[in-house]
């Protein structure tokens, strides 16, 4: 723990004040994904780490997931003219509708200051959705398409590894997977500087899919275990991806995992792109417990819901929950 943000901790503690969470750099799993693909023993072990990791910190970082680098950089780089365009244009469509099949904001939440713009869309399948991408820059659609659909695959080989080592089978869920919600939401965040020294990228929140596949340009995103009053920054590592576990993957398990707290906090030394892809079931799939992981020790802890009961839930309640899923609990005697 860096000496300041611990004495700063007990500072807060002993004047009765609630603690700040601490800033702590403990290090987050990277998991060679090559190994999905490789012979059975490396697969049983590449399995077994993305499980404890879902476990244990809710999140990890992958490499060698076969998306090239100009694939990604390419995301990043369209990402980025679309921002300063619509910058340009002072471009700005503020529905906060999540259904709309696209919306581009700058906004505040929770009546905390947050300087984050952001672009949310749809993405799978890609024909259904492409129609309504922005058509400006005009290699949004191409490059914005192909990493969405890189997304999509390696999203598939994460949740098969998943599910199998939750004991359900790689093929559980499959092809309502395979059919599944894949929800973009790219954030771009200024400089912090002076005036902005005390914004928020953006607030502590979860997300409500199975899982998130994460792209950031530059460091910015923090994570806090279900367990831990401390946050960590998640370092860039070139050419990784962060993951992390969301609120129907914690449903699904019934409880086994955790969905992920985090947070964008601004960079002081550049602006900041993230590419973030939330995969999950069909908007009305409803995601229960697995029959497969309830037993008499281990009740049935959450109520099923779907993506649309997300939607219905947020407008309501976006100051109350950090996450949806503590609005699932089944409160067991
Ligand atoms: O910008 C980031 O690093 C986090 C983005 C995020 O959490 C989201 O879009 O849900
Ligand atoms: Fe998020």
């Amino acid at each position: 723990m860096p000496a300041v943000a611990g004495s700063l901790y007990m500072a807060s503690q002993q004047k009765g004040v609630p603690p700040l969470p601490r800033l702590l750099a403990r290090p987050l799993p990277v998991i060679n994904m090559g190994r999905l693909s490789m012979d059975s023993a490396s697969q049983a072990l590449a399995v077994q780490d993305i499980v404890l990791a879902c476990r244990e910190r809710g999140c990890f970082q992958v490499v060698n997931h076969g998306i090239s680098k100009s694939c990604m950089k390419g995301a990043l780089e369209t990402a980025s003219e679309f921002f300063q365009l619509s910058t340009e244009r002072k471009e700005e469509f503020a529905s906060d509708d999540i259904r709309q099949p696209i919306r581009y904001t700058t906004s505040s939440r929770d009546g905390i200051s947050m300087s984050r713009s952001f672009l949310k869309h749809y993405a799978n399948p890609l024909d259904d959705w492409i129609k309504f991408w922005p058509q400006q820059p005009s290699t949004y659609r191409e490059k914005m398409g192909e990493y969405a659909v890189e997304m999509q695959r390696v999203s598939m080989q994460l949740m098969e590894a998943t599910l199998q080592g939750l004991g359900l089978g790689p093929l559980y869920l499959q092809e309502k997977l395979e059919g599944g919600v894949q929800f973009i939401a790219l954030n771009n965040y200024p400089q912090s500087s002076a005036k902005t020294a005390d914004e928020i990228g953006l607030a502590p929140h979860s997300d409500y899919g199975f899982l998130t596949i994460l792209l950031q340009s530059s460091p910015g995103l923090e994570v806090m275990h279900h367990d831990d009053d401390a946050w960590t920054p998640v370092p860039a590592i070139p050419g990784a991806l962060h993951v992390h576990v969301g609120d129907h993957l914690e449903v699904l398990s019934n409880g086994q995992l955790k969905s992920l707290i985090h947070r964008a906090v601004l960079n002081p030394n550049e602006s900041r792109i993230s590419i973030a892809s939330i995969h999950g079931l069909s908007i009305n799939e409803e995601v229960h417990c697995a029959e497969e992981l309830i037993d008499e020790h281990n009740p049935k802890m959450y109520r099923g819901s779907s993506f649309q009961d997300f939607l219905n839930f947020l407008p309501a309640n976006i100051n109350k929950y950090k996450r949806f899923v503590e609005s699932l609990r089944i409160d067991t005697p």
